[in-house]
């Protein structure tokens, strides 16, 4: 019989509900997250060891909601040291899942490697019944040390699918089956076995043009929310506080109300960057030139990205251009 040897993956913690605890098993949605540390988690799926030679390492202990931009530079970092590394085969992020989808995406365009990364985290804390965070953990380790995982992209393991990072969301907070892309997932993992479907067709990782290592830090970028009757009191307060640049979250087509519109052309002309994204609920698409005149304004537009994850991109577009050409032409291509 051949000898198989079982890949090396490396999983990084940084908190969130996988790592939560609840007073009760029927608390699944009153809970503290990011109480749990990896070695505790690791332990209680003794299955990994079965996939892969598994290590865990605490990178921080914190709920989603509050990463900050230090806390995504630190764990691409590590990510990108780890990657390097020739005895490790794939990487693992436990993460929360309110701003999973933000995380998964930067290192998608950040990270210079084709060994798989699969961010993953949970909906219910692992003390509540029917806890969802065991199986997506040892659905992530499967993808990550698998061998056909590698160059996609970063990918996010939640309720059986292999998710890309770049399309992924989170589309409701009460259910298990909470992650969805508006352009479906690229698999399923099953019983510790990938199947695929589909590829990214957006540029990620190896073909990117951003690099963690080039990375000092991320500009100042806000988000403004539109709905009737909106005013420009948000975007005004966003570029006093040194935005260079604010994702509008429009309405349907990113549209841009009356009462926005001259604040938005002042705000371009003082050198703030303009991005037209959409809030609607199951993934915005804004077509340029279509709600306003984009080229007459020099506004950009986010295509199909939320606003969240348009805040990422302009971000680390702003590392490398200032140019409002050149920032569309990334919003087209990653
Ligand atoms: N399900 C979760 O992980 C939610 C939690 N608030 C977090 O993002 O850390």
């Amino acid at each position: 019989q051949e000898a198989v040897t079982k890949p090396n993956v490396i999983i990084l913690a940084t908190g969130g509900t996988i790592a939560g605890a609840g007073a009760s098993a029927a608390n699944s949605a009153t809970y503290t997250a990011a109480k749990v540390g990896i070695d505790k988690l690791i332990a209680g799926v003794p299955e990994l060891s079965q996939l892969a030679n598994v290590r865990g390492e605490q990178v921080m202990q914190i709920a989603s909601e509050s990463i900050t931009n230090e806390n995504l530079l630190q764990l691409g970092r590590r990510v990108a040291e780890l990657a390097d590394s020739n005895d490790v085969d794939g990487i693992v992020i436990t993460h929360g899942t309110d701003t999973l989808e933000e995380t998964a995406y930067f290192l998608n365009l950040v990270e210079k490697t084709d060994k798989p990364i699969v961010v993953v985290g949970s909906m219910r804390p692992g003390t509540a019944m029917s806890a969802d965070g065991m199986l997506n953990l040892y659905n992530a380790v499967a993808v990550a040390g698998s061998k056909d995982a590698r160059g996609k992209g970063v990918l996010v393991t939640m309720n059986d699918e292999i998710q890309s990072g770049r399309d992924v969301s989170k589309m409701i907070n009460i259910k298990t089956e909470a992650f969805k892309s508006p352009w479906g997932p690229l698999g399923m993992v099953v019983e510790g076995k990938s199947y695929w479907f589909r590829l990214p067709a957006k540029r990620h990782t190896m073909d990117s043009e951003f690099d963690i290592k080039n990375i000092k830090s991320l500009p100042n970028v806000g988000i403004a929310y539109s709905y009737g009757n909106v005013d420009d009191t948000a975007y005004k307060a966003l570029a006093q506080s040194g935005a260079k640049a604010i994702i509008h979250a429009g309405t349907g087509n990113g549209s841009v109300s009356s009462s926005v519109v001259p604040t938005l052309q002042a705000l371009r002309k003082d050198g703030v960057q303009i991005i037209r994204s959409s809030h609607v609920n199951n993934g915005g698409f804004v077509l340029r030139n279509a709600e306003q005149p984009d080229d007459k304004n020099d506004w950009v537009v986010a295509h199909d990205l939320n606003p969240q994850k348009a805040r990422i991109l302009a971000m680390v577009a702003l590392t490398k251009t200032q140019d409002s050409k050149e920032l569309q032409r990334i919003f087209w291509e990653y």
